[in-house]
């Protein structure tokens, strides 16, 4: 048996909730932007489980198997379900170049849980689930967010809240949105841009963030898009990061005179993120990036809407196989 899963690239923080919003992409053009993990049981004797890794990116991984997310995943998996569970051969697929701000990292984690989850006939809950995908992600990151964890997972533009019956919340989006996602080719670690953070944050910039999150939010619930769209400011974490991203400024003040409303840094970056509300946007957002911010041939830029699905099953070859 063998089933072939996938989970999507997302922007966390979206500019306006450093650790709080985060938006699933599905390309335009139809593909797929994001990866994909096939798994099978393995040979009846096969003492371990193996890891094939094949994709666009599969040269920034690890060398080592055992150091990639899917196997580490994979063991933090058997573990909580406590039961004798099969050797397993996976294939993962990677397209999402490794700290880019994709969510390259939560991306394979959630492929790797929902993946196993689905081919083990759901022995964990949702929110076990999340939970666990949360604590994986937050030990590659140095600290547990779930931004792009629970867009990767349940698809949408995901709000986190401090509950712990309900940290995610799919917020409402306009369906004429559309962004622009461009990755230089060059890499930022999400553990390095977390520490260049100030511990604290003083209180009027912090009152700042709120009334923004908040009108973005409700600009989202009642379609007041000029509110939505004004309220597109990162004042806790741009500040510190923009010295990473010499570039910024300059591809800022472009799209502004082309009448892109807000380019912002995706998660961590160095991958940035046009907010288009037309397709003409998006082309001359596309042309900008690839012309001004492409810089080796690991480069990518994709115009994107939202992925409201998530983490999904692909190809299934049988029916699944419950735990005994
Ligand atoms: N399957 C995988 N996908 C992405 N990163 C992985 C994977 N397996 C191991 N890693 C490691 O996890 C770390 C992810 O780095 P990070 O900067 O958090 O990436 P991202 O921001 O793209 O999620 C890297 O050290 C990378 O080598
Ligand atoms: N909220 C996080 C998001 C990191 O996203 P990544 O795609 O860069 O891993 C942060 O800003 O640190």
């Amino acid at each position: 048996m063998e089933k072939t899963y996938y989970a999507p690239a997302s922007i966390g923080n979206f500019s306006v909730g450093f650790d709080t919003l985060g938006l699933a992409l599905s390309p335009v053009n139809g593909e797929l932007l994001g990866d994909r993990l096939a798994i099978a049981t393995a040979a009846k004797h096969s003492t371990k489980s193996k890891l094939v890794v094949a994709g666009r990116y599969r040269h920034q991984l690890p060398t080592k198997s055992q150091d990639n997310l899917v196997l580490r995943c994979w063991t933090a998996f058997r573990r909580l379900v406590a039961k004798p569970l099969p050797e397993l051969n996976f294939t993962l697929q990677k397209e999402l170049p490794v700290g880019s701000g994709l969510g390259s990292s939560a991306c394979s984690v959630v492929v790797t849980c929902y993946g196993l989850n689905h081919f083990f006939a759901e022995p964990l809950t949702t929110m076990e689930l999340l939970n666990l995908m949360a604590e994986i992600e937050g030990g590659v990151s140095g600290s547990v967010h779930l931004d792009n964890v629970a867009p990767a997972f349940l698809g949408g533009m995901q709000l986190m809240t401090p509950s712990l019956d309900e940290p995610a919340l799919k917020l409402p989006w306009f369906s004429h949105w559309s962004v622009v996602v461009s990755y230089p080719g060059t890499v930022i670690n999400t553990a390095m841009a977390r520490q260049v953070l100030p511990a604290t944050i003083a209180l009027p910039t912090t009152v700042r963030a709120a009334k923004n999150l908040a009108s973005f939010v409700s600009g989202l619930y009642t379609e007041n898009e000029a509110l939505a769209l004004n309220a597109l400011e990162d004042t806790i974490a741009e500040p510190y990061r923009q010295p990473l991203i010499p570039k910024l400024a300059s591809l800022r003040e472009q799209a502004h005179r082309l009448g892109i409303h807000h380019l912002g840094i995706s998660g961590a970056g160095p991958t940035l993120f046009a907010l288009c509300t037309d397709d003409e946007q998006a082309r001359q957002a596309q042309q900008l990036f690839e012309n001004h911010y492409h810089t080796n041939a690991d480069a990518m830029t994709h115009h994107c809407r939202v992925d409201l699905s998530g983490a999904r099953l692909l190809v299934s070859e049988e029916a699944p196989n419950a735990i005994s």
